[in-house]
């Protein structure tokens, strides 16, 4: 089944299309990240999934069921982006209350095993203002998940939260995952998402630049081969030459001192390279070829 399906789904502010037109499947069980450098639409595009913002054009269906729909929103869990907390409430009281609100209350004992998936049990009957950062972060992800939703909408769950409390996200979302969820999150946190998701999808300027599971995404990126070379210094009267010869090889030249960094569309370019740096009177120390980093693959795409 179809966790999420849109079609051409459109948000404008004003004459700006912020989300442009989006075609996308998520499909159940998945752990789908949403990658982009800020404002690139990530949080626009989930808000008008979850209801937040009305899309401008466009259609979507979640769970198999055409959206809005008010049977639908049960289903799903989402992390709010700023959580509005009454001050005097514990962290029990919030969950009790918010899950009431969302039509499956949740007794006191499900709110405490709730806290404590999250890290936040020791914490459970503190009120809200005495609370950190991280913990109204963590009580955020509560708030989505008290009700055992289906489908569960994550935006940036970890970011400020210290490395333990990290590893405790991550190891809630992997579980939710086994038991037959769908999560969707965006994230900055790149290593995050390498390690957790079963596809990604990179954000750029209201569209998706580019989509797949990692290894599909590497495998895109295979065709360039990037290529660090530690070299003597170029003598002053061959550096020209070099240079203009590099230049046509490959793309995206670096060039410092003694290190080039050359990005190749075929690998076996790497030999003419390092005869061309022989023809040039420059010595090759040492010469690496290295695959493409999702941060790499991320970058380059949201330039
Ligand atoms: N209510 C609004 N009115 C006008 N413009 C808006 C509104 N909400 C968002 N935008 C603009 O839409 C663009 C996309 O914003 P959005 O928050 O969706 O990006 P994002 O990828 O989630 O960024 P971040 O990673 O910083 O959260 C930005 O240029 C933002 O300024």
């Amino acid at each position: 089944m179809r966790a999420i399906e849109t079609k051409q789904l459109k948000k404008m502010y004003g004459s700006v299309p912020v989300v442009n037109g989006l075609d996308l499947v998520v499909e159940k069980g998945e752990i789908f990240g949403l990658l982009g450098r800020d404002g690139a639409g990530k949080s626009t595009f989930i808000n008008m999934l979850t209801g937040i913002v009305q899309q401008s054009s466009g259609t979507y269906s979640l769970l198999g069921v055409a959206c809005p729909n008010a049977q639908v929103k049960k289903r799903i869990g989402v992390m709010p982006e700023y959580s509005a907390l009454y001050s005097s409430m514990t962290a029990v009281e919030h969950l009790q209350y918010l899950s009431s609100l969302s039509g499956k209350p949740a007794g006191k004992q499900r709110c405490i095993d709730v806290l404590h998936s999250v890290a936040l049990a020791a914490h459970a009957h503190k009120k809200s203002r005495e609370f950190s950062f991280g913990m109204i972060k963590k009580l955020g992800i509560a708030q989505a998940i008290i009700h055992d939703p289906e489908l569960i909408f994550l935006d940036e769950p970890t970011s400020g939260l210290d490395a333990e409390s990290v590893l405790v996200i991550h190891q809630l979302i992997i579980e939710m995952q086994k038991r037959g969820k769908t999560i969707i999150m965006t994230s900055h946190n790149l290593d995050e998402v390498e390690r957790l998701c079963t596809r990604i999808a990179i954000m750029k300027a209201g569209q998706i630049v580019r989509m797949g599971t990692m290894d599909e995404l590497r495998a895109f990126y295979r065709q360039t081969v990037k290529v660090r070379i530690k070299h003597a210094p170029v003598p002053a009267a061959q550096r020209e030459i070099l240079y203009r010869w590099l230049k046509t090889a490959g793309t995206k030249l670096e060039i410092a001192e003694c290190y080039t960094t050359i990005h190749l569309e075929e690998e076996k370019k790497i030999a003419d390279i390092l005869r061309a740096f022989h023809h040039c009177k420059t010595d090759v120390y040492r010469a690496e070829v290295a695959g493409p980093t999702l941060e790499e693959i991320f970058l380059d795409e949201s330039e």
